[in-house]
Order: C-alpha cells, then structure tokens, then sequence
C-alpha cells in the first residue's frame, strides 16, 4: 500500500530534521527516510564529536603555551578517555532525534531512499507519495581512486577511532585534514599531512595559510606539498604510500581530499532530477529540475561552503516556501572556520580585494602581543579586515588565533546588519575580551 504524505524528505540530516519539525509545525503530514544514523553528519561522525575530540588540543596547546608563565608540568591526552567523553556524546543521539521525530507526529523510515520508475518513493518495502519531496540526503567522504585506495580511512573512521596509532597520514589538505592532523598531533601521534598542490585550504587567506602551516611544521607537523600519492601497499603492520620521488611509511592513512554528494542511488534519473559532480542543480526556490522534488543541505550544487548553518538555513528558507512565501533564497555571509591552535576563520568579501578594488581599503594587524593573547601566551594572533570606504562597514574578515571564532562571528554580524563602524565602536562590550578587541582592529 502506498503512504501518502504532504512532504517526504530524503534523508535525516540536520537540514532534513529540522524542516521536518517545522513542517509539523505548519499541520503537515511528514515523512523521513534515513538509511544511517539520525542527525546526519554533523552530531554523529562531523562537527560536534570533532570539536569534543579538539578539546584534548585546546587543553594541551593551552599548557604548552604557558609553560614557564605560571604554568608548569606538562599533560598529556588519554585518547581512550577522550573518545569516551565524545560517545558518550554522540551514542544517543541517532534514537533520541528518531525518537522526537516519531514524538511530533513525523513518520521515521529507517532504510535506503530511492525513487522508482513510477516515481514513487521507495523506502524498503514502503511506498511513500508526497505531494513534495525534499532530497537532504549530504555528502559522504571521496576516497581517492588508486592502487590500494581499500587501504584508505575516512574522517568517519578517525572520529571514532579506538586508538591512536603512533604515525598518521592525511592525504587532502582541507578542512578536514587540518583538523583531524591538529587531533591526531595532539594526541601524540606522528603526523603527516600530504596536499598534491602547493595551495592547501585554498578558499581562505593564502597568507595567514602559509603562516600557519609555518607555524604547525615548527609544532611537528609533517607537510607533504605538491606530493601526487599514486598508490598504497600494505607492508607487515604498516601502509607504504608512494608516488614519484616519494615514499612514506605509515600506521593509518586517511583520505581527506573532500565529499562527494549522496546523489547516485536515489534513482534521480526516474524523475528527471538533473545534478553535477558537486550535488543536484537547483534554482532560487531550491526547486530541481523536477518541480515537485526540492533539494537542500550538502547535498545542493553550489560554491558556498557546505556547513551546518547553511544546511539549517535553507531548511527554513524551505519551510517558509512551503507555508506559502513566494521569495527567492537570499543568502547573508556565511562564516566557516578551520577548527585547530590556531583556528583559522573567514567572512565576507576576501582581504586579496583590497588590492584589486579602491573601494576597498585593509586593515591589518597582528595581535600577538595584545593583551588577550598576551595573557594565554598565544604565538599566532592576526586579522585581516576588509571595509568599504564609502559606507564606512566591514565586508570582510579573515582571523588566525585560537580564538578566531569569537572574532569571526561578531564580523559576521557587523557584515550582515551592514553596521557602521562608528556605530559599532559606540556599544559599551565587556572588557577585557576578545569582543572588545574589535574596537581596536576596526
Ligand atoms: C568531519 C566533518 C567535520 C565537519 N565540521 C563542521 C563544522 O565544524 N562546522 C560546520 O558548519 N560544518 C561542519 N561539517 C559539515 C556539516 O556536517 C554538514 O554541512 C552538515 O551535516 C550538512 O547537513 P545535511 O543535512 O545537508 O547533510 P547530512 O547531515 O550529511 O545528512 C544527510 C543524511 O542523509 C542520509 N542519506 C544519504 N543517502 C540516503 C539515502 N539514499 N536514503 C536515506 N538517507 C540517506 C545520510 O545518512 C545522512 O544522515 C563537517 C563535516 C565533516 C564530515
Ligand atoms: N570546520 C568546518 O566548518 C568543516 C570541517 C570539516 C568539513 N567541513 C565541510 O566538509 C567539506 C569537506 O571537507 P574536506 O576537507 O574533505 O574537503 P575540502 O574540499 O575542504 O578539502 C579537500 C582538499 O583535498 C585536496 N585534494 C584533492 N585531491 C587531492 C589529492 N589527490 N591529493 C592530495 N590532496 C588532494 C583539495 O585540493 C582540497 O584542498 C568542506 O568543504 C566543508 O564544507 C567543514
């Protein structure tokens, strides 16, 4: 028999689950299909138990930087500990958010959505007919095709990694090879970070980049640039990776070179839903090429960086839509952060404009010997901040310190309420913080 519904959403994200609850909210009826864990990936194998595994880095670069400034004695991270505060995080998350899900009225499928010839959508031996669908269903880890590429971890593995082994590579210089490698050091591992190119986290600041790349080599990170691994070869207890001129040994090798989307075995074809390489077309409405079938979240053909908030984000733009709103999706600036010591952290209009545009004029400023960084002796503390000369606003930031993220998010805030410098400069912030910084590098 066939269930019949308002909306069916594939895949049970965070941009899934949370248009699934607003919908409710609108007296919707409401299906979600999940073929894994409920959440998606940013509670259970991304954001979240990434940042609870950081934490061991946080603490330990906090005490390594203040040795001899009143701290001394040294600490070390307990890797089985640690991945046990983070389960005890993450466990129960895929029931609980299944279980309010089911608890709002929402009918949960828990198996491999797909749409048939008839385009219904199949999900085990359902059958679900909405009158809308929305395709959620994210990315899942690219893995390199070459010679030994079963050899290759994905960051799902690392997140939940019973030990540490002693020599670890990440091969993809992006997000998340910084961040996994930043965990990984900091849990004593030897590590080895491989980029094919020279322009590692090629969206941000190439020269605040290279200043932390400069920075974590002197940590005892090992950087590979401009390295091709062509193939892996299992050697006793140990991987072999080699290309021309190159060869490394290692414990566990990670495939960190990006996402690909989870657009191949939903049968798109069987509904004339057309997507690229990097996810499924869409217009402004974020309706497909079929226009009963939407999509959102990772899983979306775009340039804007695939992030939690963007997911979340256009899951109300779509709830919205469906009430009734005629308006096209506008986007403000979108903040994304490389989470490490330092953090890396960028928004708006890049600093390299400044250069190329006289509208725009770059304040630069290392912060290093400023009070707040002072007082946690942190070695790396720099902003870019990019302002439109004429309205007298920031359009732009790029921050590198460990504490980039308060920055960049009152620089996001300032961007999107197109706030003037002077106003901004009146407000009374708690001082001494990094908030209050922002007075001074604007
Ligand atoms: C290691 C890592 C760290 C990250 N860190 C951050 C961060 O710090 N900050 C940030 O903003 N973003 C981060 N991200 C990105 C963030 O996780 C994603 O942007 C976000 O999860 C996207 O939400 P989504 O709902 O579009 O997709 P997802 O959360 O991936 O959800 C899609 C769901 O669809 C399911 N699915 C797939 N195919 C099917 C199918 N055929 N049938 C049924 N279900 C299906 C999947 O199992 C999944 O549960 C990180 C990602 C990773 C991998
Ligand atoms: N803090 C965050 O917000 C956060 C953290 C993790 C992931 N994410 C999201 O997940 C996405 C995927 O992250 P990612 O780090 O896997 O992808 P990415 O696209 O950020 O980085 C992949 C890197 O691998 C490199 N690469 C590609 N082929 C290679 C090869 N053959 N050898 C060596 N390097 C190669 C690419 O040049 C690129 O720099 C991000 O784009 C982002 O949307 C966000």
């Amino acid at each position: 028999m066939t269930k019949q519904y308002d909306v069916v959403i594939l895949g049970g994200g965070v941009a899934g689950v949370s248009l699934a609850h607003s919908l409710r909210r609108q007296r919707k009826t409401v299906a979600v299909v999940e073929n894994n864990l409920y959440g998606g990936t940013c509670p259970n194998r991304g954001c979240d138990p990434k940042k609870i595994l950081l934490s061991g880095l946080e603490v330990t670069q906090l005490v390594d930087d203040m040795q001899g400034n009143g701290i001394s004695g040294k600490v070390k991270v307990n890797w089985s500990d640690l991945m046990r505060h983070k389960r005890q995080y993450t466990n129960p998350i895929s029931n609980a958010t299944q279980n309010g899900l089911a608890s709002d009225g929402i009918d949960t499928y828990h198996e491999n959505a797909h749409f048939n010839k008839d385009g219904l959508l199949e999900a085990g031996d359902d059958l679900l007919s909405g009158d809308k669908y929305v395709i959620a269903t994210g990315q899942r880890p690219s893995i390199l095709d070459i010679p030994g590429k079963q050899f290759f971890k994905t960051s799902t593995d690392f997140l939940n990694l019973d030990e540490m082994p002693e020599d670890v590579t990440f091969v993809g210089g992006g997000y998340i090879g910084f961040e996994l490698a930043g965990i990984a050091h900091a849990a004593g591992a030897t590590v080895h970070l491989i980029h094919h190119n020279d322009r590692p986290l090629k969206q941000f600041d190439q020269q605040l980049v290279n200043q932390a790349v400069d920075h974590l080599t002197q940590l005892g990170i090992d950087f590979h640039m401009n390295t091709d691994v062509k193939a892996i070869t299992q050697v006793g207890d140990q991987f072999v990776l080699s290309g021309d001129d190159f060869r490394l040994p290692t414990d566990m090798v990670f495939c960190t070179a990006g996402r690909v989307p989870n657009v191949d075995t939903i049968g798109l074809e069987n509904v004339g839903v057309k997507a690229d390489r990097h996810g499924v077309l869409v217009n402004e409405y974020l309706q497909t090429t079929n226009p009963n079938i939407f999509a959102m979240g990772d899983v979306v053909s775009t340039k804007r960086p695939k992030l939690t908030p963007v997911a979340g984000y256009e899951a109300g733009y779509l709830a919205k839509y469906f009430n009734g709103s005629t308006e096209k999706i506008q986007f403000k600036a979108i903040p994304t952060i490389v989470f490490g010591q330092p953090s890396l952290g960028q928004v708006g209009l890049p600093s390299s404009i400044a250069t190329d545009d006289s509208r725009y004029m770059l304040i630069t400023n290392d912060m290093t010997s400023w009070y707040s960084y002072h007082r946690l002796n942190e070695p790396l503390a720099k902003a870019k901040v990019v302002i439109n000369r004429d309205s007298e606003t920031v359009v732009g930031a790029t921050v590198l310190s460990n504490h980039a993220d308060y920055l960049i998010n009152i620089f996001t805030m300032m961007i999107d309420q197109q706030m003037k410098i002077s106003d901004f400069n009146k407000e009374i912030l708690a001082y001494p913080t990094f908030a209050s910084d922002v007075q001074y590098l604007i």
